[in-house]
């Protein structure tokens, strides 16, 4: 890291000091990126986001005790040595932790070659949501499920593992159990997880159902379907896909399903489509109120695995801020952080496709290596570049909400929020659950990531400040006018995961 930021001072700074948290009666006309002599737009918003020097301390301390790194591994905060074990089997044990359990996957029934496949990929012990949901999901009579748990905790394997369990396995060309995700990164994800855990399971057939996957005319033959909902009810409107015996119906990221408009009616024409379904089973790290009355009707008589709104963030993560000149001058921040952001991985989230492709071509003239994907791309190029991120060739991945959810790859210990993700008709409101997908693409399964919200003017302060408050978090400002101490805070705490790399069960 050499560069440094080229604006010269917060915006907030620039207007009164640093921004104080305290609502502030007398306020003045204000104009996004212009300095405002006598009032800072933060001191007009009621605002959770701190400011202090001394919460950095803080936070840090509380990094290395919710990452699970240094108490464990014995190293110190200001530890040279950054390469710290993190001890799974810890975390796990901690009756705090999401990942907490007493038992273990045989006491919850599980089939043996489904057991295989699950030591094979390493999972010693069951995570909360797993050892709470499985003895519900494997029980019978089948029974409807909606279940939530923390981004990274391992709501996949709980799906799969009843998927899995479910199967007349003495048909193997009949499709039985069908699961539809939001994108096709996310439903090739899934294939694979199914693919992963089933490997031992003899006879089990799967096949993905995104758009280009499936040729004309071809029938779709596998026990297990994993897909987008527009490509699977197209498929079952044209005979391909024979739905008459279906025993397990799962939506991941079921809020998100369920709530936009276009992609809910494709999964209420799916499941009516569906003559007779034994299980319908909605998974998510959030299930707003709206939507959860919504969710219940779809899923009836389930059984509901619920958190509260203040359970929700993982501890892993750092949510950090970073105050911007300008939204222009986001793009040199950006830049500036480059350093950083390639210690691990690192996702940058815009609001639109175009900005996703200008950042990525900016930064790439700048000599930096950068990938970007949106739904402007074609199918098989995504997956291609896609691919490079999860295999590490790509290390920045610039991107929309298009993989704000669901996508889990491990080496993820930066996501930036280059756009403070916001919903309702013209961005009038704060986004809180997109904004909690996209940090958890990082601190998967108790590891250490962090993130970096740009705000710059007043209202993506507003915005970020609700933000916190829905989830009754502190998020840590960094300065860019010190960007040393900034550094060494985003350094101490990715170095501390090297997201992946170490995690020792
Ligand atoms: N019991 C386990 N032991 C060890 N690792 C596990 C276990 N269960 C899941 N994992 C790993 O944890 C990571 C996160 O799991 P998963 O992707 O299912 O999270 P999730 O809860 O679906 O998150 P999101 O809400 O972001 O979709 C994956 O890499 C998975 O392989």
């Amino acid at each position: 890291m050499s560069e440094t930021p080229k604006a010269s001072g917060s915006l907030a700074d620039r207007i009164t000091g640093p921004a104080a948290s305290k609502l502030d009666a007398a306020t003045t006309s204000f104009t996004p990126g212009a300095p405002n002599p006598s009032n800072s737009w933060a001191d007009e918003v009621a605002s959770p986001v701190g400011t202090e020097s001394k919460r950095l301390e803080g936070t840090l301390e509380e990094a290395q005790l919710d990452g699970a790194t240094a108490p464990h591994a014995g190293s110190g905060l200001h530890d040279a040595q950054y390469e710290v074990e993190v001890k799974l089997s810890d975390i796990q044990g901690d009756v705090n932790s999401p990942l907490f359990s007493v038992s273990t996957f045989e006491e919850l029934g599980i089939n043996q070659s489904i057991l295989a496949g699950l030591y094979s990929m390493n999972f010693k012990k069951p995570s909360k949501i797993q050892e709470k949901a499985l003895p519900l999901l494997l029980s019978n009579p089948p029974t409807n499920m909606i279940a939530q748990s923390q981004s990274g905790t391992g709501k996949t394997a709980a799906f799969v593992i009843t998927i899995l369990s479910r199967l007349d396995y003495t048909k193997p060309h009949q499709p039985q159990a069908l699961c539809l995700a939001p994108s096709r990164e996310l439903a090739r994800q899934i294939e694979g997880v199914v693919k992963s855990i089933g490997q031992f399971v003899p006879g089990l057939t799967i096949q993905a159902a995104v758009p280009g996957a499936v040729e004309r005319n071809a029938k779709v033959q596998a026990m297990v379907v994993v897909g987008t909902p527009g490509t699977v009810m197209d498929l079952i409107k044209r005979r391909q896909f024979d739905v008459s015996n279906m025993k397990v119906m799962c939506l991941d990221e079921a809020d998100n399903m369920l709530d936009q408009q276009g992609l809910g009616d494709q999964c209420l024409r799916v499941k009516q489509m569906i003559p007779r379904i034994d299980q319908i089973l909605l998974f998510s790290a959030t299930f707003p109120d709206t939507v959860m009355r919504y969710a219940q009707q779809f899923s009836p008589g389930a059984n509901e695995i619920k958190l509260k709104r203040d359970e929700l963030t993982v501890g892993g993560i750092k949510q950090m801020y970073m105050d911007c000149p300008s939204d222009e001058g986001k793009y040199d921040i950006l830049a500036s952080l480059y350093g950083l952001m390639t210690i691990g991985s690192s996702i940058i989230f815009v609001k639109k496709k175009d900005t996703a492709s200008q950042i990525a071509a900016r930064l790439t003239q700048d000599g930096h290596k950068v990938v970007a994907v949106h739904s402007a791309f074609e199918g098989a190029e995504r997956d291609s570049i896609v691919e490079d991120f999860r295999s590490g060739k790509a290390k920045v991945l610039i991107t929309t909400n298009v993989l704000a959810r669901g996508i889990d790859v491990s080496s993820v210990s930066m996501v930036i929020n280059y756009d403070i993700p916001m919903k309702g008709r013209s961005d009038a409101e704060p986004d809180p659950e997109t904004y909690l997908h996209r940090i958890g693409r990082t601190g998967r399964f108790g590891r250490v990531g962090v993130s970096i919200s740009f705000v710059f003017d007043r209202k993506s302060f507003a915005a970020l400040s609700q933000i916190a408050a829905h989830y009754g978090i502190d998020l840590v400002k960094l300065d860019q006018d010190d960007w040393d101490k900034t550094e060494t805070i985003v350094k101490d705490v990715i170095k501390s995961s090297r997201a992946g790399t170490n995690l020792q069960s």
